[in-house]
């Protein structure tokens, strides 16, 4: 089991008489990807920006690689972050740009110009290196964001909302990146977002936030499952000829409503789909496929943060 990078217990914060951060706890491993999602005013940034120690918590604490958060400048050794919006000093090339942070970080001259190459090079801008980065497009300036965030060696990377205002191809490249420092590096990512289909492709894991809380955390598939276990809807095709008999026999299992529509039968039931999908198969019918409504990681973030939005 690869190490604890990242223990955040409880943690709060509030501005004024607003809770923007409500208790917050998990814990994230070496190499994983995590998604942090919400919809607007969630508390994703202001997660994001305490355990970057940009902000105070109010309260509740946190340790980077083991490191308390009553160390923060010990943590921002051990730590990478592209923030949601990073400004860049458009007159410097990439190269002088990665330097420079890698020279604040206490590399030596040569020791920075090496990191900076190698790091141009695994965000696909070695060929732009010498150029200024006003000339730089958004995504290849998130990707220089992404480099200046791995000077250091970091152990946590924190990525607030990498891939807005990209087009397709250049989210698709930021999340190739996101995976290949995680896999590569064995670097633990925490990424915000809003897109969801990035999650299910980039992430490990997921904690959906609503109104300063985590409302759900775990494996992409366990927060999508665990949606789809708390609806009661699915759709099951059999073979034609057994759509009557289907029919016939879910009609008789208690709490169950039946639809039929051509050779697809929805079903919704008060005990989930276990009591549904034992009747057909109890009766010997031919099962072709059966869905349950909800098994996307969209349809269970909407779920769980219904009305959330401030
Ligand atoms: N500096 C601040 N002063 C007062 N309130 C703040 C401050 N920063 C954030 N908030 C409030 O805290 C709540 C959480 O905001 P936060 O920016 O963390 O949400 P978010 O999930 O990142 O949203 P978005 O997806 O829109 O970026 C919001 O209600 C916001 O208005």
């Amino acid at each position: 089991m690869p190490g604890v990078t990242l223990e955040v217990r409880e943690l709060s914060k509030w501005f004024g008489s607003r809770t923007a951060v409500d208790s917050v706890s998990f814990t994230v491993h070496e190499g994983e990807v995590v998604g942090l999602l919400g919809p607007n005013g969630a508390g994703k940034t202001t997660t994001i920006r305490m355990l970057s120690t940009v902000l105070t918590p109010t309260g509740g604490d946190f340790a980077v690689a083991g490191v308390p958060s009553s160390r923060p400048a010990d943590i921002r050794a051990r730590i990478g972050v592209l923030p949601e919006s990073a400004g860049y000093p458009l007159h410097q090339t990439g190269l002088e740009y990665l330097m420079y942070h890698g020279r604040l970080f206490g590399l030596a001259r040569d020791e920075a110009r090496q990191t900076a190459v190698r790091l141009l090079g695994q965000v696909g801008l070695a060929d732009r290196a010498q150029t200024r980065i006003a000339t730089y497009s958004r995504g290849m300036r998130q990707r220089l964001g992404i480099a200046r965030a791995l000077v250091n060696n970091p152990s946590v990377v924190f990525l607030d909302e990498p891939t807005l205002g990209l087009d397709p191809a250049g989210q698709r490249e930021i999340l190739t990146l996101v995976r290949t420092i995680a896999e590569a590096r064995g670097t633990t990512v925490v990424v915000s977002t809003h897109t969801l289909p990035e999650v299910e492709q980039a992430c490990s894991s997921v904690l959906i936030m609503n109104r300063g809380k985590v409302v759900v955390s775990g494996s992409v598939a366990e927060v999508t499952n665990a949606e789809a276990a708390g609806r009661q809807s699915g759709h099951l095709r059999v073979p034609p000829d057994q759509v009557a008999r289907a029919s016939e026999v879910l009609q008789r299992v208690p709490g169950v409503s039946v639809e039929v529509s051509k050779d697809v039968v929805t079903v919704t039931s008060a005990d989930g789909m276990n009591t549904v999908l034992s009747a057909v198969l109890d009766a010997g019918i031919t099962l072709l496929s059966f869905e349950v409504d909800g098994a996307r990681l969209s349809d269970a973030f909407l779920a769980m943060t219904r009305g959330g939005s401030s």
